[in-house]
Parts: C-alpha cells; structure tokens; sequence
C-alpha cells in the first residue's frame, strides 16, 4: 500500500499494489487494517458507483453537511478521470485550495478525501465509471453542491461540460457558506 501526502493535508493519493499475470491482474482495492496500519482509519459504510457516457461530463462539486458529512476513497473502474478535492474547512489556512488527481482504470490510483472538502471529477474518456466508498449514508436534506467552474480548477478540458441541472444551478464559492470549520 503505497499512500502518498498531497498539497492539502488530508487529501491522500493511495496506490494499491497490483499483482499482473497471465490472466490480468490482481489488486486489493480496499483494505481496512492495511489503511489503518499507515495511519488511515475511516469506517466506510455505503459504496457508490456511477457511469458517465461522455467526455467531459462533469459530477460536482459535492458535499454533505454534517450531521452527515463523508469521507470519500475514490477510484476510477472504467475508463478515466480527473478527481478534485477542495478545502471548504472555514479558518483553514488552505481554504478554498483544491488538488486534483488523474484517476483511470490503467493506473488504479485512489484519491482520499476526508469531510470539510468538496468532491468532483471530469472524464477523460467515454463510458467512465466511478467507485467509491463513503463513511456516511446517502443523506438528501444534507446533501450539497458548490458550482465547478467557481474555484479556480484547472479541469483540463476544452469545451463545453455536461453537468446535471442540480449543479448547473450551484452557488459559487465565493457566495458559499460553508458548514465546515477547520478543528485545527
Ligand atoms: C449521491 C447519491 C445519489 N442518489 C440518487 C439521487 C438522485 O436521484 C440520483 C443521482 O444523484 P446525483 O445527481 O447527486 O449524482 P452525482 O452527481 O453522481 O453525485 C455524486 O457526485 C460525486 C462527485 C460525489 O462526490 C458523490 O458524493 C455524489 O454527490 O441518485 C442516491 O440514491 N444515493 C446517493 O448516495
């Protein structure tokens, strides 16, 4: 398990080890104890998995609120992706920083994220898949979007986004507030 700081504190790039042969390969794409052994102890309790058609389709960016907020560890089983966190911690000194990583099926790299950031991805290629486990159960009432071209990200890609009407609609960031403090 090859676990990797990344520019925010928190936000772990984690490569699983994958063991080739004949047939493909094999990887464990979750480990509870492993993760923990190195430090990560999340209790993830509901898995998503999502495909997007097109390229350039754009899910995000999302949180849900507490008393409901989610860790995520993200991964791309089909395809790629560029996968974006964004620090919405109120009082943290990296708020409104965001990281992003290339996510695809070739590479099996995993992005974690805990709560207080946003999460979204673009594809890269058509018929994308997304997987993903959560540490919170799917909550509507605290669920929550911040519009995607509002941070300052750089996605990546010419051209026109496909986004759901729910995040067409998204406030920016700078006329969000956030739920979120930053525990120090
Ligand atoms: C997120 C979610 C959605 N749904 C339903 C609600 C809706 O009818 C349908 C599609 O939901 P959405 O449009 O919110 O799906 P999507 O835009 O893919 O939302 C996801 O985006 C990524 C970036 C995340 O980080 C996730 O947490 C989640 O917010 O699925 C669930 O039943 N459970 C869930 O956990």
């Amino acid at each position: 398990m090859h676990i990797t700081d990344t520019s925010l504190p928190g936000v772990k790039l984690i490569e699983p080890p994958r063991f080739g042969d004949a047939r493909g390969f094999f990887s464990e794409s979750w480990n509870k104890a492993k993760l923990a052994s190195e430090g990560v102890e999340i209790d993830f309790v509901q898995d998503n998995h999502s495909l997007s058609r097109t390229v350039g389709t754009v899910r995000g960016l999302h949180f849900q609120s507490p008393p409901h907020a989610q860790a995520k560890l993200v991964r791309c089983g089909r395809g790629a992706l560029f996968d974006v966190a964004v620090d919405i911690r109120k009082g943290s000194p990296t708020y409104g920083q965001w990281v992003g990583e290339e996510l695809t099926f070739e590479n099996g790299k995993q992005l974690l994220i805990p709560a207080g950031f946003l999460h979204g991805f673009v594809t890269r290629e058509p018929d994308t898949e997304i997987v993903y486990k959560c540490s919170d159960y799917y909550a509507p009432e605290c669920d929550g979007a911040v519009r995607w071209d509002s941070c300052g990200i750089d996605w990546g890609f010419e051209g026109e986004a496909l986004l759901s009407d729910k995040d067409a609609k998204a406030p920016a960031l700078a006329e969000f507030d956030s739920p979120f403090t930053w525990q120090g």
